[in-house]
Formats: C-alpha cells, structure tokens, sequence
C-alpha cells in the first residue's frame, strides 16, 4: 500500500489565476527512495508543501496509508510529525540561535520529556557530524552545515516520509556525496524519502521510484529504468535520460 496518495488534487496560489496542480493523482511507495524531476515552475515544491499539510488543495484529497487527512490542528500536528519537509533553503527552515536550540526546536514544541529531547538531540549530533558545532551560531555556519543541521532537525522527530526540496543545490561535489551518504542511511533505517531535483544522474542512480511532472500533472511514474526508457518517445517532456 502507498504510504502517501494524493487524490484528484488541484492547487492554485492565492490571488493568482494559474492552476499550478491539475488533478493530480498519485502513490508515494513506502519505503523507496522516490525522486520528482519536472522543468522549472512545474510544481515540484508546490506538491511537497501539499504533502505536509503546509498548503490545502482546492480539489480531491490526501491519504495516509489510505486514510484521508484532515487539516484541524490536532490531525495537522500528528501529519507533520510524520511527514518532514527540508526546505530547498536552510535560511528559511533555521529558526533558532545555535546549532544545538535549532535542533531542539522541535522537540521542544513536540512537548518530549527533557530526558528524551537531549537524547535525540545528542542522537542527531552524531548522525549528521554536529558535535563540534554544536554550540556554534547558526549565522557563522556555510550552506552545506545549514543543510546539515535543517535536515538533523526534521530527522530528530522521526519522521516516516522525509520530503527534500532540491537539497544538493550549490553544494560542491564533497557535501553532495557526504549528503547522499546521510539519505540512504536514513532510507535504509526504514524512512521513506521523496526528493524534488533536477538532477537526472542522481535519478537514475540513486533513486528506487520516479514521478515526472509535467503541466501540472503526473506524465510518468515508475522504477528508474522504465521511466527512462519511456522519456524519449514523449518529446512534449523535453527531458532526456542522462548518458
Ligand atoms: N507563493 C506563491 N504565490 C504564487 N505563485 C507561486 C508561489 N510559489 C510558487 N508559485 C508559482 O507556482 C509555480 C510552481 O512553483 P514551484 O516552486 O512549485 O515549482 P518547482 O517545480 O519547484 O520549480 P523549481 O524547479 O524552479 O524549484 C510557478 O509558476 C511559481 O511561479
């Protein structure tokens, strides 16, 4: 069974006139590695803020493990602990003083006892290679340790969906094999993971299962070499496999 379906779903932004999801249908598999590929603007990051409740659509529904979501506060709360969404940028996800308060954060607002807050956060230390920033303003850290502590953050309230906003973007080639080390740990510990990116190489290596989106729907969805054998014969996509 899909762990996330999307269902009919529409979304337009307020105030504006364009209908960036048009009945969209679509499973998220559990425990795969799922990547979204799509041409700039087609609705990659819309589609990740709807599969955590941060926006609503205007059509159809989401389900979790086939059960519909709801959007009152108490079912919003349990749908974000989860499902994890990292930002495409840190900067917007990053809200405390120190590498350490950010990650306590939300399990702070989790209302976790203090004994369990200090083990997960020590926990999340370890696995993202925090301890020596632990105490180190958030403001003095590069890209890729924002990265790293926004992405320790989301994993420190367990999450069972991890949804990625294109989280290799202008890291160099050492961050970028250093993060993918820390996702497939993180899939392998059983967590399924859906990343929005453009980058076909890490489509066809990394990934398990890939959605394209195209004009706001769903052209293709499948295991990495069917999508790609498929890709060629719809021109309209203007997407090619990578050598
Ligand atoms: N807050 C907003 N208000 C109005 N329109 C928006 C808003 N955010 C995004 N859009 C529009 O929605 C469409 C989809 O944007 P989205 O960011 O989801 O695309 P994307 O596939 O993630 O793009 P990219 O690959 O460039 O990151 C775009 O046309 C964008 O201009």
């Amino acid at each position: 069974m899909a762990l996330l379906t999307f269902q009919d779903v529409s979304y337009r932004y307020p105030c504006t006139e364009a209908v960036i999801l048009k009945h969209l249908s679509l499973d998220i598999p559990a425990h795969k590695k799922t990547i979204i590929l799509g041409h700039n603007g087609c609705g990659k990051s819309t589609l990740l803020c709807l599969a955590n409740g941060l926006y609503r659509p205007q059509t159809g529904i989401l389900l979790w493990r086939g059960q519909p979501l709801g959007y009152g506060s108490q079912e919003l709360r349990q749908w974000r602990q989860r499902v994890g969404l990292a930002f495409q940028n840190p900067e917007h996800q990053l809200v405390a003083g120190t590498v350490a308060e950010d990650i306590s954060y939300g399990l702070c607002n989790l209302k976790l006892p203090k004994a369990q807050i200090v083990s997960r956060l020590s926990q999340a230390l370890e696995d993202f290679g925090l301890e020596a920033l632990s105490e180190r303003p958030l403001h003095q850290l590069s890209l890729g340790q924002k990265r790293r502590v926004a992405l320790a953050g989301v994993m420190a309230l367990q999450p069972e969906l991890l949804l990625l906003d294109e989280p290799m973007a202008f890291l160099d080639g050492r961050q970028i094999r250093r993060l993918l080390g820390e996702l497939t740990r993180i899939a392998q510990a059983g967590t399924t993971i859906l990343m929005a990116t453009h980058d076909l190489h890490l489509a066809q290596r990394w990934a398990d299962w890939l959605v394209i989106l195209h004009q706001g729907q769903v052209a293709l969805t499948g295991p990495p070499p069917e999508v790609f054998s498929k890709v060629t014969a719809l021109p309209e996509l203007d997407l090619y496999p990578p050598y």
